[in-house]
């Protein structure tokens, strides 16, 4: 069997396994959720919060309109997801090192996105992408029933409650508290993300504002647990803290993992510019397909 190459990418320490079924030996592989979660495995395999698979755009329904490829996403239990922030920074820039562009699109689940970046940022590996419009409504979310998702009842957890709901391609609940850094996660964000009110789960962020336009945040993932930064989650906090009155339509996201800057455009569109970076490559061990 041939080994199969991968590159092993990060944005802010949320870290990916990249493989390109465009060609080469990973062309047709297909994966089961028990194989992913393997190679995920920080122990058993290569390690990662998401394992992200770019195919060819030409043929797949996902890119209908046009794209320049399509990105799949799962996150380290296996399972399927529609959005990831920091991945499409990631693939976004692989695919503008390919084509000397400063543009790329790249086809999701949850719709199509434009990753740009100047040919400074380029070299710098700071990417900007444009994540879509922002899902405020209930169904969008989505929630099991009607619901106000600026003040979201009946869904707390110990010292959290009043949380904002957003979906930015993926579902999010953020509660706003005096001390992020104070909040234990690893307890609250299991029941969180189970909540009967997410009949998809949901990513669980807690935030608070360190300045007139910078929260603090930091993130529990639908699928991983705790990680270092979540692209999505930055541009979820952000929206909520907009939403709430709290900062400006730009806002800076620090997460454990470092900054990301977050705009929400008057004619909503959310826009995420960060760093990307490669950290190794390599080839699978046929024993991990297994
Ligand atoms: N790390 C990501 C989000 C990945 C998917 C998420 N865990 C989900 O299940 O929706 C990001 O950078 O946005």
């Amino acid at each position: 069997m041939n080994r199969i190459p991968f590159l092993k990418m990060h944005g802010l320490g949320n870290d990916f396994v990249v493989i390109d079924r465009r060609s080469g030996p990973a062309r047709g592989l297909t994966l089961d959720a028990r194989q992913i979660r393997r190679i995920s495995d920080r122990r058993l395999g290569v390690g990662c919060d998401q394992f992200i698979l770019i195919d060819p755009a030409e043929g797949d329904p996902l890119a209908a309109g046009g794209a320049d490829a399509v990105m799949r996403i799962h996150n380290a239990d296996g399972g399927e997801v529609e959005a990831c922030g920091n991945a499409t920074r990631c693939v976004g820039f692989l695919l503008m090192a390919e084509t000397g562009l400063a543009r790329a699109t790249i086809a999701t689940a949850a719709g199509h996105l434009l990753a740009s970046a100047d040919s400074e940022g380029t070299a710098a590996g700071l990417i900007t992408v444009d994540m879509g419009p922002a899902r405020l409504d209930w169904q969008q979310i989505p929630l099991s029933g009607p619901a106000d998702t600026l003040h979201l009842d009946g869904v707390s957890e110990g010292p959290l409650t009043d949380p904002v709901a957003v979906n930015v391609g993926n579902p999010h609940v953020v509660f706003f508290v005096d001390d992020a850094e104070a909040v234990d996660l690893e307890r609250l964000g299991p029941p969180l993300e189970h909540h009967p009110a997410f009949p998809r789960r949901t990513n669980v962020e807690v935030a608070h504002r360190i300045g007139p336009d910078r929260i603090r945040m930091r993130v529990w993932e639908r699928g991983v647990g705790i990680t270092a930064a979540c692209g999505t989650g930055a541009c979820a906090a952000a929206i909520a803290a907009i939403r709430r009155g709290l900062t400006g339509r730009t806002v800076q996201v620090v997460l454990d993992g470092g900054p990301l800057s977050i705009t929400w455009t008057d004619d909503n569109r959310v826009l995420m510019s960060g760093p990307v970076a490669t950290s190794f490559e390599g080839t699978l061990d046929p024993s991990l397909l297994a």
